[in-house]
């Protein structure tokens, strides 16, 4: 199978936050890679990445970051694949540093931006498979039956007072 996403972090201590992200993917299997890429720490392997992320096979690519979040912006400005951002939530600012510097884009290079931390992360897998889904029957039924097994839990966990 091909790898048709690709997924970087700006460190090593994403991993908590993006680890959400490679649970969803392998739940629809999803074929996938991941690394630890940074724009300001490793600026020339962030361009090759970028540069080479077409070629290669990959269709997306998605990009989680926190604090000065460049990762992703720099990343779509090197690629022209569709490049999904996630916040990782920072310690000093609780990750609106991270989202603002992911969604206030320039005009002429998106950047998806997801949430912050956890549920950005779940949906960055959720929206890469819905863009794959429009060509590829496979990840389409997988993100059918995703999102049917969560109708069915939420219904079967209607009672909220169940846990007490
Ligand atoms: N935002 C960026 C970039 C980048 O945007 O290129 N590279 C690292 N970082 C972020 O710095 C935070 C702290 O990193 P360390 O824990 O390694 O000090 C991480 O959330 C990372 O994404």
């Amino acid at each position: 199978m091909n790898t048709k996403i690709g997924i970087i972090m700006g460190s090593q201590s994403d991993w908590e936050t993006m680890r959400h992200t490679v649970k969803v993917l392998e739940q629809l299997g999803i074929d996938h890679e991941v690394k630890v890429v940074s724009a300001h720490r490793t600026p020339d392997l962030l361009f090759e990445y970028a540069e080479n992320a077409h070629s290669r096979g990959l269709q997306v690519i998605i990009a989680g970051a926190g604090g000065a979040a460049h990762l992703p912006g720099m990343t779509a400005a090197k690629t022209r694949l569709p490049v999904i951002g996630v916040p990782v939530q920072s310690k000093a600012l609780n990750g609106m540093d991270s989202l603002l510097s992911i969604a206030q884009m320039p005009g002429g290079i998106p950047v998806a931006s997801m949430a912050i931390g956890k549920a950005g992360a779940t949906n960055a897998a959720l929206f890469a498979a819905a863009i794959l889904a429009i060509e590829d029957a496979q990840v389409a039924t997988a993100l059918d039956q995703f999102r049917a097994r969560q109708t069915a839990k939420v219904l079967a966990d209607d009672d909220p007072r169940a846990g007490d």
